[in-house]
């Protein structure tokens, strides 16, 4: 005789599938202002518990993270994934508990994100060098497909190392695999039932599944064959492959089974659909808001400009002075949470919540987008105000449920360090080096606020800006 969660009412065999809509994020924000912040829906055949409080989130990602900290087998992420090898689909286990460990000290530490400063560096001047040049050109630069190739760039000198010849027709690649795992797939909420595995046949996303992966696999494998046959230079630092190909020598796999290219080409997987995306859209969003606001853009600019002076760039031991910076992108995380509903989870056992009882493999997401939006958590919570960060301790670490842009618990993301690097630098040079105005055709679009869903949720409209050259006096 268990007691659920409140829910609304269901259809058959689809359930409340029908309720999610274009923006899951939003709609489930609506529905659980009636049936409460702990709700149980069914999406299929799939039990889904949607966690939308801050005391809620506490009790899911703190008190009971040991029983909700497993994924879900999803249908995208196994193929892409080698069959969930990687950190952020892997289930809860021995395998999981050890990869994200030794990534963590290793591949995520503060020492690789400082020692790989120098190349996100280069990258962010051949960004604004470039921008120079279409400087004030009355179409302007587009700014959300920019700092998605900066993001790629960086990410694939991380990866593969200072000397690695970028393949631009790459990029694509990993954008297709976001959208591919944003998709709708049939096999996800009809587990087990054949309906789900033709309908993924059907709408052809098996088809570009496997072509996606192909291209995935054959780079990753190009790029762990050229590194064996000529290893690194002992002088030279170790990149992340080096630091793979270590751990494939050392077998770090205490939970049996070997380490071998699969689980390499998996973690490699994880940086590119993990890494590129969400640093990228966190800008775009965070320069719509500037833009839309110009007396904070003003306020940002007049601090950046006063503290660099005429030194021509802002570098990374910078940043520490720019405070408001540091709060621009803090609130644009809460308005804006990439990861608007984090990464799925699955409870391992039967456990409860607030009196409900959960069964085991329910799948759990956690609405972070309302969370940093809780009219009781947060004055004036649709305002983008920075300020609010001035005299608060709130951050992003993961100790604050009432904000949770990079989850928290055991499934923490552990690219919190690289990716704030990554959105603080470029916003800090885009700012310092221009001024911004915009295009004189579809001004309306550059500043709109809409969103379209899928594991990101991104600016539905390019973020096309015109830089005008700043000047220093
Ligand atoms: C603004 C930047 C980023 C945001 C907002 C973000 C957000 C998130 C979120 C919400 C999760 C799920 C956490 C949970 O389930 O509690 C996650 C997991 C993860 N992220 Fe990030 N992320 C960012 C940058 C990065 C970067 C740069 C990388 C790697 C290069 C990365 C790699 C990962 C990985 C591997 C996981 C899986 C962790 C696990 O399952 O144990 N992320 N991220």
């Amino acid at each position: 005789n268990d007691i659920l969660p409140p829910g609304p009412p269901k259809l058959p065999i689809i359930g409340n599938l029908h309720q999610l809509g274009a923006l899951p994020h939003r709609s489930l924000s609506e529905l659980s202002k009636q049936h409460g912040p702990v709700m149980l829906l069914q999406l299929g055949r799939v039990p889904t518990l949607v966690i939308s409080s801050p005391d809620a989130a506490r009790e899911v990602l703190k008190t009971l993270d040991h029983e909700f900290c497993s994924r879900p087998a999803l249908h995208g992420p196994k193929l892409l994934s080698y069959n969930f090898l990687d950190i952020a689909n892997a289930p809860y286990g021995a395998y999981w508990r050890d990869v994200k460990k030794v990534c963590v000290s290793e591949v995520f530490s503060t020492k690789r994100v400082q020692a790989s400063g120098k190349t996100r560096a280069d990258e962010v001047a051949n960004m604004i060098k470039s921008f120079t040049s279409s400087a004030s050109s009355s179409s302007g630069v587009n700014l959300t497909k920019e700092l998605l190739s900066l993001t790629y760039r960086s990410i694939c000198r991380l990866a593969f190392g200072e000397s690695y010849d970028i393949d631009i027709r790459f990029e694509e690649s990993v954008c297709e695999a976001m959208a591919l795992l944003g998709a709708f797939a049939g096999s996800d909420f009809f587990p087990n039932y054949c309906v789900g595995g033709v309908l993924d046949v059907l709408t052809g996303l098996n088809a570009r599944l496997e072509k996606c992966f192909r291209g995935f696999d054959e780079l990753f494998q190009k790029v762990i064959n050229e590194r064996m046959t000529s290893p690194r230079r002992p002088s030279k630092v170790e990149d992340i492959t080096d630091v793979l190909l270590r751990m494939k020598k050392d077998q770090i796999r205490s939970g049996g089974g070997a380490f071998t290219d699969e689980n390499i080409k998996a973690i490699f997987m994880d940086l590119f659909v993990g890494g590129m995306g969400a640093p990228a859209v966190t800008a775009a969003w965070a320069m719509t808001e500037l833009m839309r606001k110009p007396e904070t853009m003003k306020k940002l600019q007049q601090q950046i400009r006063n503290k660099m002076g005429n030194k021509g760039k802002v570098e990374e031991a910078d940043l520490d002075q720019l405070q408001y910076l540091k709060f621009v992108i803090k609130e644009t995380l809460r308005l804006h949470p990439p990861e608007a509903l984090l990464v799925p989870r699955e409870s391992i056992n039967h456990c409860k919540i607030n009196g409900y009882d959960i069964r085991p493999k329910t799948r759990v997401l956690v609405n972070a987008w309302a969370i940093g939006r809780n009219p009781e958590s947060w004055n004036d919570p649709e305002k983008f105000s920075p300020e609010r960060f001035e005299y608060s301790s709130v951050d992003y670490k993961g100790q604050h449920y009432e904000y949770v842009p990079f989850g928290a618990g055991r499934r923490i993301c552990p690219g919190i360090g690289l990716g704030v690097a990554m959105v603080e630098l470029a916003l800090a040079n885009l700012l310092y080096c221009f001024n911004w105005e915009l295009p004189s055709e579809m001004k309306e679009e550059a500043i709109s606020m809409d969103e379209t869903a899928g594991i990101i949720v991104h600016k539905k409209h390019d973020l096309r800006l015109v830089p005008v050259k700043y000047v220093p006096e």
